[in-house]
């Protein structure tokens, strides 16, 4: 059996702070440090022996990894970095507080925003000090494949050329790889490997650092997929992560 391994990062700054993170560059918490110290343990006790990970260009991602790598002694694997593994692009909504722009705008919108599959928030202008043109860890990276905002389908139509002649094909050198990434870049590769409808997907929240195990056949068919850990815990982790969004 193949394994896959998917993560969101632990508890970052601006989780703890409510905000609209995206590209936005933001640490770990402490909380984020102990729930990423804590998958670590959880995966090495369920014996999983990772050959390769991957992960963004982000630190509250690579952190993460780090981190669990560092609690399974497995500091010495390659681990190969992809701006395509980044948060989903929140443009304009980049830096503002969750709850208060449901005061503002009302829970559907915010709804929309964070959740449907085609509808992106209003762009950042392209000299907007945010801007990815203006970040030197982009300048490798065509200019016309460079977000300025996103929806979840602009996400999963970068993130997947990376999926598919990368991160999947390398299942056929590795038995077991783990992708450390973001809340809205895995709902798109989940949407892909699940085929879960543009409908169903608003409803899949991710907590943080809870692992996601994929498993594969020999045909690299999905036979069976699983949240690692307590279920009723991850539940009200998901719900929490749903109410992020809605007025205070
Ligand atoms: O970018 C963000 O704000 C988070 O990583 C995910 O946020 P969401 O759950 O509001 O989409």
């Amino acid at each position: 059996m193949k394994k896959v391994v998917l993560i969101r990062h632990g508890e970052s700054v601006w989780n703890l702070e409510n905000r609209f993170t995206g590209w936005t560059d933001v640490d770990l918490t402490e909380t984020g440090t102990k729930e990423a110290i804590k998958a670590g343990k959880l995966l090495k006790e369920q014996g999983f022996k990772f050959e390769k990970a991957y992960t963004s260009y982000l630190k509250r991602a690579n952190k993460t990894l780090n981190t669990i790598l560092d609690q399974m002694d497995l500091d010495w694997i390659p681990v190969e970095k992809s701006w395509r593994l980044n948060e989903k692009h929140y443009g304009m909504l980049q830096g503002l507080n969750k709850a208060e722009t449901a005061e503002k705008y009302g829970d559907e919108q915010v709804l929309i925003w964070r959740r449907s599959y085609d509808v992106p928030p209003t762009a950042l202008d392209a000299d907007d000090p945010r801007s990815p043109y203006l970040d030197p860890r982009y300048k490798d990276v065509d200019k016309k494949d460079l977000p300025l905002t996103e929806s979840l389908k602009d996400t999963v139509e970068r993130i997947l050329p990376y999926w598919n002649d990368v991160i999947f094909p390398s299942l056929k050198n590795h038995d077991e790889i783990i992708v450390a990434a973001h809340g809205n870049s895995l709902r798109g590769i989940i949407k892909h490997l699940k085929g879960i409808s543009d409908a169903d997907i608003v409803s899949l929240n991710l907590p943080t650092a809870v692992p996601y195990l994929f498993e594969f056949d020999d045909n690299f068919n999905l036979v069976n997929d699983e949240f690692l850990g307590d279920p009723e815990e991850i539940k009200a982790l998901m719900d929490a992560v749903a109410n992020q969004g809605k007025k205070k």
